[in-house]
């Protein structure tokens, strides 16, 4: 792992050739919408969508973060563009689909990767950080949700929808807000699996287990150091394997699956211990 976190995870030189099980034209004539886009987890579901024939529509907080990635794409011959849209604000969630999504003629396919936490000691959470989590990776994602349902009610088109959330199962000790975030956003897309079934929406999630990426800034160089044996393989899982999970169940490869969350994460939710605080004493060995 680089000691440098804006260097964490694939980089796009890497994305741009990384083999796929995917056929060049297995997204030809879909347009896909990756919120957090320009970030790990969102820029490789991005460079794989297009490598698949995909036209993308990529959203984040950061323009020139945006930038690079529409000109990166875009020099490998990706039909890309960039929007800054925060998730937390409906009025500019509504903007985009009025806007941007409308005039490129809709989308097929939403991936929510937008989102991200900080680590500390649930005890001492304060009211600003506890809201920021849950406005920012619930709120924000039911936005986008909901945006992208009216979208294709509005259209009369079916529609697909992606979540990425992360492994609840058991502890991911130190991030109990985005827990609490994340719970609330498996929960909502098992009810409107249901409830938008009838408009031809499917909506499903993949849960990452340790992905390097330069999300992980937020986390203390010795923390991050644990994450690739918190789980059976013992190995932290790259941006590819998240995307290829992506557009596997978000593609229609995936057409007959709904409401599922899907683990994409070594085995971390059946064993293995992320401290992302470091690990206290009661819980060290022996
Ligand atoms: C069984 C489990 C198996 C799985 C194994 C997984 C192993 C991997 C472990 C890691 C898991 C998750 C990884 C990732 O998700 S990495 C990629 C995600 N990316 C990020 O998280 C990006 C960084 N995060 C953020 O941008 C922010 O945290 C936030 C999401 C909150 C941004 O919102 P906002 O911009 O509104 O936040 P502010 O900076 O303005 O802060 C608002 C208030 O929040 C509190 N706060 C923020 N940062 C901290 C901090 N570091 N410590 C304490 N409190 C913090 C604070 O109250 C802020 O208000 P003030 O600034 O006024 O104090
Ligand atoms: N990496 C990992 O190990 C794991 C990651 N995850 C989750 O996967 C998702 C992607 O993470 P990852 O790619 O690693 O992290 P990154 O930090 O690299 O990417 C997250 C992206 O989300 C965008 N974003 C955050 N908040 C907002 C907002 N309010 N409005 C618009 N965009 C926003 C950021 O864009 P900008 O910088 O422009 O604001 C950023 O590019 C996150 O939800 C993360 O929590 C889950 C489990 C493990």
């Amino acid at each position: 792992m680089t000691d440098d976190p804006m260097k964490l995870g694939l980089d796009d030189a890497a994305l741009a050739v990384h083999p796929t099980v995917f056929a060049a034209d297995a997204l030809a004539g879909k347009r896909v919408l990756v919120s957090g886009g320009a970030g790990g987890i969102g820029r490789a579901v991005a460079w794989l969508a297009g490598r698949c024939g995909a036209e993308l529509i990529l959203t984040g907080r950061d323009a020139g973060k945006l930038d690079s990635a529409v000109q990166a794409m875009t020099a490998a011959g990706l039909q890309v563009q960039g929007h800054v849209v925060d998730i937390r604000k409906p009025e500019t969630v509504a903007d985009l689909f009025a806007g941007p999504v409308t005039e490129a003629g809709g989308i097929d396919l939403l991936v929510n990767s937008a989102g991200g936490q900080f680590p500390q000691a649930a005890i001492d959470f304060s009211a600003k950080g506890w809201n920021a989590v849950i406005d920012n990776n619930l709120n924000g994602t039911w936005h986008m949700m909901q945006a992208a349902a009216r979208h294709w009610r509005d259209t009369s088109r079916p529609g697909s929808i992606v979540n990425i959330v992360v492994v609840v199962e058991h502890g991911l000790y130190g991030v109990a807000h985005t827990i609490a975030a994340r719970s609330g956003v498996i929960g909502v897309s098992r009810a409107v699996a249901v409830e938008w079934a009838p408009l031809g929406i499917r909506v499903n999630c993949i849960a990452p287990g340790a992905i390097e990426t330069p999300g992980w800034r937020v986390y203390a160089p010795e923390a991050r150091a644990t994450y690739a044996r918190s789980n059976p393989m013992m190995r932290a899982g790259t941006t590819w394997d998240i995307a290829e999970s992506v557009i596997w169940v978000g593609g229609t490869s995936g057409g007959y699956v709904t409401g599922e969350t899907i683990n994409v994460a070594g085995g971390s939710q059946l064993w293995g211990e992320t401290w992302t605080t470091g690990r206290p004493d009661w819980f060290q060995p022996g």
